[in-house]
């Protein structure tokens, strides 16, 4: 079986049972799976290894951001969890990312390391708020930047940059894209938006898309169409 999606489904159900319930209605050809904050915080690694257990790409993201010994020595318990990939702050600085990257070439560890850049629910103005005076796409890439020559294998982004960042840092630098909004759906709380077809267009690696599918009338029905739009 070719777990090649380029879909992954934000699992971000406030229990165990009811994300077990769209799980159950799915399979590993069909999306990977992004195990967030609420979930993780609600049911904990048990649940994380279960969807690995039953053969699921997952993605844990809980975005850890601290102090490098405490990044690196989470980095590795989610390493020996078998998760397919996880997260870091790029904010949390070079040495963080360094020493993340380090505890996992010691366990031959061949789990993906991504650094989430300037998070998608921010704004030009949301960004001048807390001190950074530039533009989400000048950040983004200067924290992306940051993140590759720091030993991470992509960043967190939004699809608006996506293409930027695959001229500055080349094709196999993984570009995980959430803020992903099929044509006419509610933004909700995202700011910088992108449809699946333009994602895919601007170079993405990766779609990390929640509410559009959990929140649907159908959501497996929605999750085979936008397989098939950004397949043709
Ligand atoms: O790291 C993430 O996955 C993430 C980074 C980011 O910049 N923006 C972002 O929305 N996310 C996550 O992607 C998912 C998006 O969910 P929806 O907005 O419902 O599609 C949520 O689980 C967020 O936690």
């Amino acid at each position: 079986m070719n777990n090649d999606s380029k879909v992954i489904v934000a699992l971000d159900y406030n229990s165990a049972a009811s994300a077990q319930k769209f799980v159950d209605s799915v399979s590993p050809e069909l999306c990977k799976l992004k195990v967030g904050k609420e979930l993780f915080t609600q049911s904990g690694p048990e649940f994380v290894s279960g969807l690995v257990g039953r053969g699921y790409d997952v993605f844990l993201d809980l975005k850890y951001h601290d102090i490098p010994n405490t990044v690196a020595k989470a980095v590795r318990v989610a390493a020996d969890m078998g998760v397919w990939m996880t997260d870091v702050h790029a904010s949390g600085g070079r040495r963080m990312m360094e020493d993340a990257r380090e505890v996992l070439e010691q366990t031959n560890s061949n789990m993906l390391l991504i650094a989430v850049t300037v998070l998608t629910s921010f704004a030009e103005e949301d960004l001048a708020e807390i001190g950074i005076q530039c533009s989400p796409e000048e950040q983004v890439l200067r924290l992306a930047s940051l993140a590759q020559s720091s030993g991470m294998d992509g960043v967190v982004c939004s699809a608006m940059e996506a293409q930027g960042l695959r001229r500055a840092l080349g094709e196999t630098f993984t570009l995980v894209t959430p803020g992903i909004r099929p044509a006419a759906a509610a933004g909700d709380d995202q700011r910088r938006v992108v449809t699946p077809t333009d994602a895919i267009a601007n170079g993405s690696s990766y779609l990390v898309i929640g509410r559009p599918i959990t929140q649907a009338s159908d959501p497996v029905a929605t999750l085979l169409a936008i397989n098939s739009e950004i397949s043709t």
